[in-house]
């Protein structure tokens, strides 16, 4: 068996998405995601220049080697342009492997371990009171586990404040946005945010939220202990990662769950996060970390430390990341929690699928592969459109984490 065709087919049905449809000669065929927010034709010429001319005439069952060869054959390993692109080739092979099978993805990693994946959705408000209420519509809607973000007083833009209240479009210019940073009114704010949300709603609903990189150690581990009365079910990238052991005092100080990873590319950069237990949750996802056949390897270290699961699912990564992580998601024994923002209507119309969302759960399929198709003629009516996210500074000007 040979792969006698591959092509990348860049779109914008509302945003923009990078997919990797790859042909064999059985006639059976297959689609990795390969977005990477903002600098999408980057990947796209990684996988049309340098991997697609290497893929030519190779077996598609061999998606180990395949693997190795991107990997060690580049020699320049790791890295976001090269691990998506490593990541759609792993996808689109796993989808292909499964549809020769005939059996839902699932099957091939091991089978059902749970009947439905836990998912969370992404309450967001301009203020606290907004805030509130849009936590109560997603308890409305069914969801057990809500994220919450708030507009912050005296902040102009905070982080993941959308403009309607399902979706959330971060890249919304073709330069990145501008906007102001001020951790002293974030820290005070955002304890009432939650303690309000605990008074509404009561113990039931796990709550989560998103630092986004903004904090110091210190300030995290201060957020962290200010937030202990709330139960968060976790409190995510409450510091950059670059360094690993930046965990250890935040670790060190509050018994907040703690997330990390997706932006992540592989296990090097979650070990010893993983290895010192200094997270609960590895966000790390198919599409950034190396496919399936990678994150299964980080799944299952991190499962000898009680790690579990919690794969990145914003609206930037297509639907096919969607339905290969919820195929892993289903197999994977330390699962525990799957992003899920939802895409808009162009979008799901572009990628048609067959998971479902009901009562706080999705699940996968059981179509034969993951479960993801592309409509080519439809997405090539949304030619890519150049957007780029924002960026954040301080008051003074400084150039900050966003
Ligand atoms: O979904 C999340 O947790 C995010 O932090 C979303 C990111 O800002 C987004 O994926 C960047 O492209
Ligand atoms: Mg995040």
């Amino acid at each position: 068996m040979k792969i006698t065709a591959a092509r990348v087919i860049v779109c914008s049905p509302g945003r923009n998405f990078v997919t990797l449809l790859i042909e064999t000669d059985q006639g059976v065929t297959g689609i990795g995601d390969a977005t990477l927010n903002g600098r999408e034709l980057s990947v796209a010429s990684y996988l049309t220049d340098h991997v697609i001319p290497n893929l030519i005439g190779r077996d598609p069952r061999q998606s180990e080697d395949i693997w190795q060869f991107l990997y060690r054959g580049a020699y320049w390993r790791r890295g976001p342009v090269t691990m998506s692109a490593i990541s759609a080739v792993d996808t689109a092979l796993w989808d292909i492997k499964a549809k020769l099978a005939g059996m839902p993805l699932y099957q091939l990693l091991g089978g059902k371990s749970r009947e439905r994946v836990l998912v969370y959705g992404h309450a967001n408000g301009n203020t606290l009171e907004e805030t509130v209420d849009a936590v109560g519509q997603y308890i409305a809607m069914g969801y057990k586990a809500i994220r919450a973000q708030s507009g912050i007083p005296g902040i102009a833009k905070a982080y993941g404040v959308a403009r309607g209240t399902l979706h959330y479009e971060p890249a919304d210019a073709a330069l990145p946005t501008e906007t102001v940073w001020d951790t002293p009114k974030y820290l005070r704010f955002v304890p009432k945010l939650f303690e309000k949300l605990r008074e509404t709603y009561g113990d039931e609903p796990e709550l989560l939220h998103d630092v986004h990189h903004r904090l110091t150690p210190n300030e995290a581990a201060q957020l962290g202990k200010s937030l202990e009365p709330y139960r968060l079910f976790w409190m995510e990238d409450a510091t950059p990662a670059e360094n690993q052991q930046a965990f250890r005092l935040i670790r060190e100080r509050t018994t907040t769950p703690l997330a990390v990873g997706e932006i992540f590319n592989t296990i090097w950069d979650c070990k010893e996060l993983i290895e010192n237990q200094l997270i609960d949750y590895i966000r790390t996802t198919v599409l950034r970390a190396g496919g399936i056949t990678h994150l299964r390897r980080i799944a299952d270290f991190a499962a000898l430390y009680q790690v579990r699961t919690g794969s990145h699912g914003a609206t930037d990564l297509s639907p096919v990341t969607m339905g290969a992580a919820l195929h892993f998601d289903t197999w994977v024994p330390n699962f525990g929690i799957q992003e899920y923002m939802r895409h808009s209507e162009e979008t799901d119309a572009v990628f048609p699928h067959d998971y479902r969302f009901e009562a706080g759960h999705l699940y996968c399929g059981e179509s034969p592969g993951h479960g993801v198709t592309i409509d080519e003629e439809l997405a090539a009516k949304y030619p890519y459109k150049p957007a780029q996210l924002p960026i954040a500074r301080l008051e003074d000007g400084t150039m900050w984490n966003w």
